[in-house]
């Protein structure tokens, strides 16, 4: 018996509860979470095993906040996920797309589908905690002339009827999930790392950085910088680099050691982003 105890942002029906279905099993335990601070605090202190913690949608971009919490909670990056995201508009039996005037979803979700909604100015967006939340609620309280955007599993679960679905924009539209815990893990065959640099302040410390990890033959999947909230004007950088060899790696940490003012490693894991699935 597994008495591992997954945190997660949503309620049943959300996608990070798909994405801990499947990357954890169909039994898996959840601990549900309003937001995604909660799910730092939870791992931070230990009162689940891991989490599932959204970083980055290939509509919507990278949620940035996240990288903070990684950081600040001293969180380790021990696996990765990705799911192709099908948005779907869902009300109570008898609404149509004419008698709905609110919809609400994760902030997340209403980029996604943003273009839809210019045939619908008479519709509001409005933010929510998560998109299986949402259909919750207008399930529970019989709301009238309000839609959620969610999953179809969501529909199935809280008896929505479809307005409309796949009204995401991109339809190669994916997200990134990283799969998070206060303990490493020393993962078989990783091939991934994320980093956190900050570089010195001078004349090309970030091309030096990106020369040592084109030396060493790291391949470098992702850059985001992110403002050092208490230092205006400095930045540190989170990068995601996919290695052969970890040795290979090691060294290239070691080289990047001279060129930064501090670095961290958030996490070693394996690269699943060849899997991507439509
Ligand atoms: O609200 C949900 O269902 C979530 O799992 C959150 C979330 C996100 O944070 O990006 C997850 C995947 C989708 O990209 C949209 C929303």
């Amino acid at each position: 018996m597994n008495n591992e105890v997954i945190a997660i942002q949503g309620i049943e029906g959300s996608f990070h509860h798909q994405v801990a279905r499947e990357y954890f099993g169909e039994q898996v335990q959840v601990s549900m979470c309003s937001s995604f601070k909660e799910l730092a605090e939870q791992v931070a202190k230990q009162s689940v095993t891991k989490a599932v913690m959204a970083i980055e949608n290939s509509t919507a971009g990278s949620i940035l906040h996240n990288y903070a919490y990684v950081d600040e909670y001293e969180l380790e990056v021990v696996g990765e996920h990705y799911i192709p995201v099908k948005m779907n508009l869902m009300a109570l039996p008898g609404e149509t797309l004419e008698s709905i005037t609110e919809v609400y979803s994760h902030p997340i979700a209403l980029l996604q589908c943003k273009n839809f909604f210019k045939q619908y100015p008479h519709i509001k967006l409005i933010e929510d905690n998560d998109t299986a939340e949402a259909a919750k609620r207008i399930a529970e309280q019989g709301l009238k002339n309000t839609a959620a955007i969610a999953s179809a599993t969501a529909a199935e679960i809280f008896k929505l009827n479809l307005l409309a679905q796949n009204i995401h924009s991109e339809q190669t539209n994916t997200t990134r999930f990283l799969i998070i815990s206060k303990k490493g893990e020393k993962v078989e065959q990783a091939d991934k790392a994320s980093l956190k640099l900050i570089l010195k302040h001078e004349q090309g410390s970030l091309l030096k950085a990106l020369q040592i990890l084109d030396r060493y033959g790291l391949d470098m999947t992702k850059i985001q910088s992110l403002p050092i909230v208490d230092e205006p004007w400095k930045y540190s950088f989170f990068i995601d680099v996919t290695f052969k060899e970890l040795p290979v790696f090691v060294e290239a940490m070691k080289a990047l050691e001279e060129v930064s003012e501090a670095h961290k490693i958030l996490g070693i894991y394996k690269n699943k982003n060849h899997e991507t699935r439509q």
